[in-house]
């Protein structure tokens, strides 16, 4: 079983346009849906549709229209009694696929449910294969909070998987190689704040088909202990980096409706691909087929393995490349 945490759930509502967005304008809108959203339960559903046994970890009051929609969907989840309803989160739609997001920062977890989901997700990684750890803390849980939960699964014999940003991505960077988890799924800017890299230039590089600051940067955390980077980086794809190698996927561009969850569809590709005993460059064949499924699709609708075609992904192994230059290496801790 593969559980995944959310800390900071929501529910996506996504705002369609039929122009461009524009500050200060009055905008008619072509159309409004509702997902369950954040990340850790994205990763859970697109992996419950894959076929695989999940237990989503979150916390969410009894009668929480976001447990409704969990319901609606057949999605197994632990969910522990907060403070309030779960957060909304909107997602503005453009016609050509430019996406904004407006997130909203959540209720302020109490000591007593920070204390429960702790003892929740221990008590479902005990015996789970992998726990994916996912998202931004909501007001009231600690930045160091998942650098000691990877520290903590360490003894129960899973595997950690982390996806988050700014403050708690940080907190784990500076805990390395303590905190080091078996898999950490950064796009360019969140692999720019881990390594102390430019993201500019490795965004610019990626797009220009240079990986080699990615690769580098890459290099970096698994020197740090980190297992395996999956660094997305839109567009261009998906670069993995392990201790064994480094390789590239990338597709022919997909028609993008919404970025919205593409990150988490190609975490859960990764974990399909791996839980069915696949080699590296194979579960980065399929988290791209899965990141540019997810693109396809509009709002927070998720892929299934039906609409995923990992036969159009290109993959790319880089050998024998030299240790990352100096001036990659982080500024901190
Ligand atoms: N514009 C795009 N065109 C084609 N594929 C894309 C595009 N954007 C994203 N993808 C696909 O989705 C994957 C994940 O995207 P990205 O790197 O933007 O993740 P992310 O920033 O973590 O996303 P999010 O946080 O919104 O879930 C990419 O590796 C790629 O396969
Ligand atoms: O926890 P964060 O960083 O605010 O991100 C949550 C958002 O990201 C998503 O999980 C997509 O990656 C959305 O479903 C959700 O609205």
């Amino acid at each position: 079983m593969i559980v995944t945490l959310t800390a900071n759930p929501s529910l996506d509502r996504t705002v369609a346009l039929n122009g461009t967005l524009a500050r200060g304008a009055v905008l008619r809108t072509t159309g409004t849906t509702v997902d369950p959203g954040g990340k850790g339960i994205n990763v859970a559903r697109v992996l419950r549709r894959a076929g695989l046994d999940v237990l989503a970890v979150l916390p969410a009051d009894h009668g929480d229209p976001l447990l409704t929609a969990l319901d609606e969907r057949a999605l197994p989840y632990v969910a522990v009694a907060t403070s309030g309803p779960a957060r909304n989160n909107i997602t503005i739609a453009e016609p050509d696929g430019t996406t904004t997001k407006l997130n909203e920062p959540g209720h302020t977890c109490t000591g007593r449910t920070l204390g429960e989901l702790h003892t929740a997700v221990l008590n479902a990684a005990c015996g789970a294969t992998w726990a994916v750890l996912c998202g931004s803390l909501p007001p009231g849980i600690p930045d160091t909070w998942y650098a000691d939960l990877v520290t903590a699964m360490r003894s129960l014999g899973c595997r950690v998987a982390v996806d988050t940003s700014e403050a708690p991505l940080l907190a784990l960077a500076e805990q390395l190689p303590t905190s080091a988890p078996d898999l950490i799924k950064p796009n360019s800017d969140e692999l720019a704040q881990l390594t102390g890299a430019d993201a500019t230039a490795l965004e610019a590089g990626a797009a220009a088909g240079d990986l080699g600051p990615v690769i580098d940067a890459g290099q970096v955390l698994v020197q740090r202990g980190v297992g395996a980077v999956l660094a997305t980086l839109g567009a261009a794809g998906a670069v993995l980096v392990t201790s064994e190698g480094a390789w590239h996927a990338s597709t022919t561009s997909a028609t993008v409706r919404s970025t919205v969850g593409a990150g988490d569809s190609s975490l859960a590709g990764y974990l399909v691909a791996e839980q069915a005993g696949e080699l590296p460059g194979e579960c980065l064949r399929h988290a791209v087929a899965y990141g540019s499924a997810a693109v396809a699709l509009p709002g927070t609708e998720l892929p299934g393995p039906e609409s995923v075609d990992p036969s159009a992904v290109r993959i790319t192994e880089f050998q024998d490349r030299p240790e990352p230059p100096a001036h990659v290496l982080p500024s901190h801790p």
